[in-house]
């Protein structure tokens, strides 16, 4: 079963720049309206611009969101609305790579993710009168894996992997599907904050194959299209690597029955 993106309205956090920016191109080509929203004002607005030339100036809005703000994100979600009627789609994107302000990644990762996830069953949910809809939440590998230089940031990934997994189980009554990507490797502005130095775990052949073998925002766009295209999963994690084919990950269950 494949979910129609055309005339559908998405929101894209954090997406000035990087992974975000190629969502919200691949959404605009599919046929959807796209609210471009960042904390990065100048660049957003710059990105907005260039999608408004491109694919009409009615289809794509810019609203400033800093997602570690409550009055922010409610605003994103009323001002969404109010221009397009109805919100479907949500990509919650926006996150930072930072051990030293790991209060503020977790903020970001975390807190922000899921207020924006709980403000998208607001208004999406069957439950308070809304049509459905479909989330989409940025892991990574980090949110299935044990890391030795990132251990918040691997932490903070793990939770958006868990909140997902457990959306699954209210998924009948709020007919919100939820899915998160979790991608290797990604060659942004981010990559670059991953300090990979003084490693036992990971060997410097490993390090170099995985900086030669790096990933293209592109490939993460095409994953959280199908993610959304894809009715037949939810409250999956869905892995993005450039060594195999990309697939569903399967969690074993430590349940006895
Ligand atoms: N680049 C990589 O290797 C990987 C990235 N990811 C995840 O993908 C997502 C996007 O990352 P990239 O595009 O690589 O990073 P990026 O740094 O290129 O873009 C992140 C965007 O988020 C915005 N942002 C930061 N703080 C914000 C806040 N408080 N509120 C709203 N927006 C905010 C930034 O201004 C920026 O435009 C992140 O959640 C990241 O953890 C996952 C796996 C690998
Ligand atoms: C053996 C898998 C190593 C994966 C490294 C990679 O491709 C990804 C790098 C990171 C950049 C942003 C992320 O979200 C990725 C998470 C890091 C995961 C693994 C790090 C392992 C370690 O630091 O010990």
């Amino acid at each position: 079963m494949t979910y129609d993106i055309k005339g559908k309205t998405a929101i894209v956090t954090g997406s000035a720049r990087g992974i975000g920016k190629c969502i919200c191109s691949d959404l605009l080509k599919k046929g959807a309206n796209v609210v471009v929203s960042d904390t990065a004002e100048d660049v957003g607005n710059e990105t907005t611009a260039e999608f408004q030339k491109e694919f009409g100036e009615s289809r794509v809005v810019f609203i400033r969101c800093n997602v570690t703000k409550e009055e922010d994100l409610q605003n994103l979600y009323s001002k969404a609305i109010a221009t397009f009627g109805y919100v479907d789609i949500v990509v919650n994107n926006a996150g930072i790579l930072n051990e030293e302000n790991w209060k503020l990644m977790m903020e970001i990762n975390v807190t922000g993710l899921i207020r924006s996830c709980q403000l998208a069953l607001d208004n999406m949910s069957t439950k308070n009168k809304g049509k459905g809809g479909v989330v989409v939440n940025l892991a990574s590998v980090a949110g299935l894996m044990a890391g030795e230089g990132s251990k918040v940031y691997h932490a903070s990934k793990h939770a958006v992997y868990g909140y997902t997994r457990s959306q699954y189980l209210t998924q009948g009554t709020d007919n919100v599907r939820f899915n998160c990507v979790c991608p290797f490797l990604v060659d942004t502005a981010l990559a670059q904050d991953w300090d990979n130095s003084n490693r036992t775990f990971l060997t410097s052949d490993l390090i170099e194959k995985l900086k030669a073998h790096m990933l293209k925002t592109e490939d993460i766009a095409e994953a959280v299209i199908f993610l959304i295209e894809d009715e037949s999963n939810a409250g999956k994690a869905y892995l993005v690597t450039p060594f195999q084919k990309w697939d569903y990950y399967e969690q074993p269950s430590v349940l006895p029955f």
